[in-house]
């Protein structure tokens, strides 16, 4: 069975007020859904559901399930460590570890216990080639990753997301804060890595969603309003709200 991951009837309250008002959908194993729609509407509150990040958060309240591949990952059954590893998340704002780009990747393997030298260079190197940045950073992995340009960085972070290999990765607008020429790098990496991850992407750039997804969920106040193919989405909606916000009459 593929890495599906899935949400069903998923609500959120902040305190009383609810922000995600029954949201399901279905992400498949091997394409990337890109998360769009106008400031506020609960992209990234939907986002952070799918690793339980809210769970940090005091006095939110979250209904129906979250499903990766069967598996509740809300029971009790499962723990945390366990799903941040299968479900990583890179953020808008590359946040490296303030120690070497090897320490940041070989990072969670550490954690899970992995210690001969040999295996976690073979992870390092791997992962910083997956992430499309290892040619970059091959000769001065020693390097302190804060020290590394912002594009750079958020690579450095996808590699240290896929040294734990994960199931699904969650990337909040991975490039909003990065350059167009960064950007790009971002965005080819993600489509080189796509066939062996299930992606989910918020993003606020249309053309981003256009050029990398292969699906596209458009949300509106916290409501799911269209979930379609990517090229059917932008080229012929069926609903007249998603056709405004694509044309730029709202948001
Ligand atoms: N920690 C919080 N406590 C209370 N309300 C919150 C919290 N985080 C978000 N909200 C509210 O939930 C709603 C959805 O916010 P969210 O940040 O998920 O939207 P978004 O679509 O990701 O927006 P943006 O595109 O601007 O990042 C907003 O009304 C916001 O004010």
């Amino acid at each position: 069975m593929g890495k599906i991951l899935s949400t069903k009837n998923l609500r959120l309250y902040y305190g009383k007020s609810e922000a995600l008002h029954g949201i399901s959908l279905k992400f498949l194993d091997g394409e990337i859904t890109a998360l769009i729609g106008p400031s506020g509407c609960g992209k990234s509150t939907y986002l952070r559901c799918l690793n339980r990040m809210n769970d940090l958060l005091d006095n939110v309240t979250i209904t129906g399930t979250i499903k990766l591949q069967g598996k509740d990952i809300y029971s009790p059954k499962m723990s945390k460590s366990e799903i941040r590893k299968k479900i990583g998340m890179v953020f808008q704002q590359p946040n490296p570890f303030p120690f070497s780009i090897y320490d940041n990747v070989a990072y969670g393997p550490r954690i899970s216990g992995v210690k001969d030298k040999k295996v976690l260079d073979e992870i390092v190197e791997t992962s910083l080639k997956k992430a499309a940045i290892w040619d970059e950073v091959k000769d001065d992995l020693k390097k302190n990753a804060v020290a590394l340009s912002g594009g750079q960085q958020q690579r450095v972070c996808i590699a240290r997301t896929l040294a734990v290999n994960p199931d699904v990765i969650l990337l909040d607008e991975p490039t909003s804060a990065l350059d167009p020429i960064s950007s790009v790098k971002v965005e080819s990496t993600l489509m080189d890595i796509k066939k062996d991850y299930n992606i989910i992407l918020v993003t606020h750039n249309m053309q981003q969603a256009s050029r990398i997804s292969d699906k596209t969920a458009f949300m509106l106040n916290g409501r799911l309003i269209e979930f379609d193919k990517t090229e059917k989405m932008f080229l012929n909606p069926e609903n007249k709200i998603t056709s405004d916000y694509l044309n730029g009459r709202f948001g």
